[in-house]
């Protein structure tokens, strides 16, 4: 048998990348990451409401760009490239119409937000996922919110439908389904037209779309349509059956192997959620928490049904039979805003300064382009940097990390972040430090919850941005968690994730846990907690809850 690779396209917030991958060894050959341009320039977005929609042509032209990239770079011959496996952000679904095609895709939608994808960060259907949270324990029949911690989010499936078909009637009218990002990304490949048949993410619908097999997959129709006939109707146009990404959903279509040079025997895996591929990427089994710290976090486990038992995890993004290694419960959890935090300050008190260098009479365009770049680029380093010189509660500055709501635990998307303790002497680097411990405080309250419903912690493993590219995060991350925390060696683990599934799909490997084992990259680095810094953070924990109650009113 000759050799024989696969492709990892894993879509971020920012950006995809492509990951050629070798699937005898795992070893990364080429990759290529492409941003999404209408994204960069803020289209379509409006962050004082919460807004954040990406248009699909993003995706459809960064699908293109990513996998030609890494087949110009690797030179491998299209003929070995055996399977390709999509995942992206969720829950970030988008209208579709009968042939599966984005209603954004079509010129009478071609500018409408509601017609493109609800990315995962959108808050505007708080009020939405109130309600459906108040009427999921009230309405006299099953909870189905069960599996999904309890508390249905803004964050997911049903509640940003909801929202958008409320606001808008055109969109709702042309609406045929809904398809999650990843589900939609491996259509297009496939070629399939017919959303009805298509095989969807047993990890997205499982963990945002209330879909479990004891009720037959998605909640009825007498559930939906208390909350709109629109739901209600929606639902046969939807899904029953859903499926685990170690299978094919199919062949990549004609058109999409002639646009990224491959062939039409390349299989396509069923798609999957950036985190769930990641803690694939990092080797996850039993009792090790991995932990995605990118723009937001996600925090996965796996556990045995046995293990599981009829225990109900509380206050968590669900547990789900095979979302991330088939025939175990995935264990989904994480942050609404980990690095965003971070770039939020740094966007705070770099704005008004780069407002003034655009001003300048005495910089050229491109001096100027360049100096912005060099700040923006530099700053979180250079802060960070000089945060790790600060002693840990020298400032007593506490900050709560809700600045994007909290997902877990106990979502409340409508939580505001907040600062306290400010002097003369809280300087950015102070106030920077405070940040990255509220983002460090936040995780542990996971963990805690993890464990306070029987979920045993032994291993930590960190992967994604944040974790490769800060000491600092990184060794508060261990400090406050009073545990070492190993870093993925992978740049790209979610990638690298998505590309093993592929290998099983294509029957490389017979199953994802022995694909594990032949195609993981290891480990490169191990933070400790330092114990003096354990002692203080203890402390700075107590306040953080407490300032926490204060804010939440409780
Ligand atoms: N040196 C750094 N220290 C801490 N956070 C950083 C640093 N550089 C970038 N970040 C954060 O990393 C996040 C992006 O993480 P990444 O994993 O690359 O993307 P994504 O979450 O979209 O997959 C951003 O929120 C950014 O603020
Ligand atoms: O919530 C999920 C998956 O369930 C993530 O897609 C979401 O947090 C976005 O991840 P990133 O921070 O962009 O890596």
């Amino acid at each position: 048998m000759g050799d024989q690779y696969v492709i990892g396209l894993d879509y971020g917030t920012d950006s995809v990348r492509a990951v050629l991958v070798n699937a005898k060894n795992g070893e990364s050959i080429a990759s290529h990451v492409v941003l999404y341009p209408r994204w960069k320039a803020g289209k379509y977005c409006n962050p004082v409401e919460n807004q954040f929609r990406q248009h699909p042509l993003d995706h459809l032209e960064g699908l293109e760009a990513s996998v030609k990239g890494v087949m110009e770079k690797s030179k491998i011959p299209a003929s070995q490239v055996k399977a390709i496996c999509v995942d992206t952000t969720g829950s970030s679904p988008l209208p579709v119409d009968n042939k599966g095609q984005s209603l954004a895709m079509n010129p009478a939608f071609a500018e409408n937000p509601n017609a493109m994808m609800v990315l995962w960060k959108d808050h505007t259907a708080n009020k939405e996922a109130d309600e459906i949270n108040h009427i999921a324990r009230t309405w006299g029949g099953e909870d189905y919110t069960k599996y999904e911690g309890g508390i249905y989010s803004s964050e997911w499936f049903w509640s940003k439908i909801l929202h958008v078909v409320r606001e808008d009637q055109k969109v709702a009218d042309a609406g045929f389904s809904w398809m999650e990002h990843c589900d939609y990304i491996t259509a297009q490949l496939i070629g399939n037209e017919d959303p009805l048949t298509l095989k969807r993410s047993r990890c997205a619908a499982g963990h945002k779309a209330l879909w479990h097999e004891i009720w037959g997959g998605l909640p009825p129709k007498e559930f939906l349509g208390l909350f709109h006939p629109y739901l209600a109707s929606l639902r046969d146009r939807l899904y029953s059956e859903t499926f685990t990404s170690d299978n094919q959903a199919g062949k990549l279509s004609k058109n999409w192997a002639e646009r990224l040079g491959l062939t039409t025997d390349t299989v396509v895996a069923v798609g999957t959620f950036d985190a769930h591929a990641g803690a694939v990427g990092g080797e996850i089994s039993e009792n090790t928490l991995i932990k995605v710290m990118g723009t937001s976090t996600c925090d996965i486990m796996i556990t045995s049904k046995e293990n599981l038992g009829e225990n109900l995890i509380q206050g968590i993004c669900g547990q789900v039979d095979g979302s991330v290694i088939p025939g175990m419960i995935g264990l989904e959890a994480g942050q609404s805003g980990f690095g965003d935090v971070l770039a939020w300050f740094r966007e705070l008190i770099t704005k008004p300064s780069i407002d003034l260098i655009q001003k300048s009479i005495h910089l050229d365009e491109g001096q100027k382009a360049k100096l912005i770049e060099e700040v923006q680029e530099n700053l979180i380093a250079q802060l960070s940097e000089e945060a790790l010189k600060i002693p840990v509660n020298e400032s007593k500055i506490v900050a709560l990390d809700w600045i994007n709501g909290r997902r877990t635990p106990d979502a409340n998307q409508a939580l505001k972040g907040a600062i306290m303790g400010l002097n003369m002497g809280s300087d950015a680097a102070r106030v920077f430090k405070s940040l990255v411990e509220a983002i460090s405080f936040g995780s542990k309250k996971i963990v805690d919850r993890f464990e306070e419903e029987g979920v045993k912690i032994e291993t930590v493993i960190g992967m994604g941005g944040v974790a490769k590219k800060s000491k600092l995060v990184m060794q508060t991350l261990a400090d406050v968690l009073n545990m070492p925390i190993k870093v993925a060696a992978s740049d790209q683990a979610p990638a690298l994730g998505a590309a093993i599934y592929a290998a099983v799909a294509a029957g490389i490997h017979p199953d994802t846990q022995s694909a594990i084992k032949v195609m993981s990259n290891g480990f490169d680095e191990v933070y400790y907690p330092i114990p003096a810094n354990v002692q203080q953070y203890k402390m700075l924990y107590a306040e953080y809850g407490k300032f926490g109650k204060f804010v939440e009113g409780k």
